[in-house]
């Protein structure tokens, strides 16, 4: 060791520096021993003596703590390398140095629920340009007003409110398959092909848009608006900057290049005010969300009031939030149920039972949210495709105990996996199958609805879930009621490439169908 130090010094420029090391050449050895000494025993120390060594994990993940982009590779596919230690090593995994996931219901409810742990810091990497809202803030008194404020916007009134815009949104939805099936007839062909994935992604973004602040992106129709792309390239550039916080000097340079492009996202906040100003200046009341809003500014709490600046935050938040993880779910449904064509038949069977096709009727949100293998559908497609796949990362920030028996010390992450909770074969009988009969009354293979978590749980719960429902059932149903569904070739292939970017997705975000007047 110490000759081979002697050599590397000798390739250094003549001068002081080479001279003083060379005449100290065995203290700098020993130096540099006792560090790697040192580094090696407190990782060592981790790995089988410290606090978390009773929770299994793989060693290399655990001694050297890469940082998250090594496991992310490809982009997006972390989640399989996370379920993958799970099978292997069970409920509670060590899944890098300074992380742990957890996919044991009791737990998970200690964590969100019972003990409600915060958010992890990274979410502030979600904070545009430093505002704090309801899903990224990591300050629980701050969420605490934040959600009072703006949980009328989505009490069970305000969302039938809604309905309405939802079903002016659907009926372009289907009005524009209708078109694409008599243009395909014209040219002596039976059915269309359309590709289902982009336009259901265009029809959520309409619907948010309309329900939001009643002004549809009219993205189905035209297929473009320079709003939600906008929105879409920064939450991109966010994911990045999370993924790459582990290594400062990339996550500089990549927050310095955000911040350029932000600046030239000038329009988000621009399109924003414009809107608000108008409701303003029109003097005339709407039913959507941004009126609920709106009207918080005459609150008699100061506390209480949302200034514009908040206003236009949350409900960028609702474009992100609401848009994807509906068209998403929606999505899978569809392939899903395409692949299992005696579930398609179950559900259109269903459907043509409560709205008989020889009477002209309009699908209700009344209705169908009592539909049982209609919300067994959606469920199981929520089970196997959570759109928050990679899980909900919390953090302690002080010495905790989970599940009675482990020991996580402060400034550990812990994540809920609800993925692997959702498919534990201890909670789920063939826990990879889609069988939408587990959520029938009496159902052999019930479901277990302690280990079921799509929306989260506790204070930090999704705070559209009641929105989200009312449109994936409006959608959903009105599809298939509709038309025949086939698929295509080379949407199966399409469905082996999955990634959990910000939601869980198709890599190539696409999945043509082809359809067919019913
Ligand atoms: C299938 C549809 C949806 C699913 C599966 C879903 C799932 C979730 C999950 C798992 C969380 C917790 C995230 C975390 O802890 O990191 C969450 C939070 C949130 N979601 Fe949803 N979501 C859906 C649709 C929506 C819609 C339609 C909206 C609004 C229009 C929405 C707004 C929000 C907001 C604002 C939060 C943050 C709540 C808080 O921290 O108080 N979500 N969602």
């Amino acid at each position: 060791m110490e000759g081979r130090i002697a050599k590397a010094l000798n390739r250094l420029p003549e001068g002081f520096i080479r001279t003083f090391l060379k005449d100290h050449v065995k203290y700098f050895s020993v130096a540099i021993a006792v560090a790697t000494g040192y580094w090696v025993a407190k990782r060592l120390y981790r790995v089988f003596l410290g606090p978390t060594s009773n929770i299994p994990g793989n060693f290399i993940d655990n001694f050297f703590n890469l940082p998250m982009i090594y496991y992310s590779w490809p982009l997006g596919t972390r989640y399989k390398y996370v379920a993958g230690l799970h099978r292997k090593y069970g409920s509670i995994v060590r899944s890098t140095g300074r992380s742990i996931s957890v996919a044991d219901k009791h737990m998970i409810k200690q964590i969100l629920h019972d003990d409600d742990v915060p958010k992890a810091n990274g979410y502030k990497n979600f904070q545009f340009e430093g505002n704090q809202t309801l899903f990224n803030t990591i300050d629980k008194s701050f969420h605490k007003t934040r959600r009072r404020v703006v949980s009328p916007a989505f009490s069970v009134k305000s969302i039938n409110a809604l309905e309405t815009y939802m079903n002016a949104e659907v009926n372009v939805l289907m009005d524009h398959i209708r078109l694409a099936i008599n243009t395909a007839n014209q040219h002596m062909l039976q059915t269309a092909e359309i590709d289902m994935w982009k336009l259901l992604q265009c029809t959520a973004l309409d619907v948010i848009g309309s329900t939001a602040f009643d002004q549809s992106f009219e993205m189905v129709k035209t297929g473009q608006h320079p709003l939600p792309k906008a929105i879409s390239d920064n939450l991109s550039m966010s994911a990045l900057q999370a993924t790459t916080a582990s290594i400062p000097i990339v996550n500089r340079l990549v927050t310095q290049y955000l911040k350029r492009r932000r600046v030239r996202n000038i329009d988000i906040g621009e399109f924003m005010i414009s809107i608000i100003e108008q409701r303003l200046k029109s003097g005339k009341r709407k039913n959507d969300i941004l009126q609920i809003l709106i009207d918080t500014q005459q609150a008699e709490l100061k506390n209480d009031r949302l200034d514009n600046r908040a206003i236009i935050h949350e409900n960028i938040l609702f474009l992100v939030a609401g848009s994807e993880t509906t068209s998403n779910t929606i999505g899978f449904a569809i392939t899903h149920l395409i692949e299992s064509p005696e579930t398609l038949r179950l559900l259109q069977q269903e459907l043509d039972e409560a709205y008989p096709r020889d009477v002209e009727s309009v699908l209700k949100h009344e209705d169908l949210k009592n539909l049982p293998y209609l919300n067994g559908v959606i469920n199981e497609t929520m089970r196997l495709k959570p759109v928050a796949m990679g899980g909900l990362p919390r953090q302690v920030h002080s010495d905790y105990v989970l599940g009675g028996k482990y020991h996580i010390p402060k400034g550990m992450l812990l994540n809920s996996n609800i993925y692997c909770c959702q498919t534990n074969p201890e909670y789920w009988p063939e826990p990879l199958a889609f069988k939408p009969e587990r959520w029938l009354p009496g159902s052999d293979i019930p479901a277990d609805k302690d280990a079921f978590f799509p929306f989260s749980s506790g204070s930090r719960n999704c705070i559209g879930q009641n929105f989200a429902m009312m449109e994936m059932r409006l959608i959903l149903a009105s599809f298939v009621y509709n038309f025949n569904i086939e698929p295509v070739t080379e949407s199966v292939e399409a469905l082996k490439d999955l990634r959990q970017y910000i939601t869980y997705t198709i890599a190539s975000n696409s999945y043509k169908v082809r359809v067919s007047n019913r």
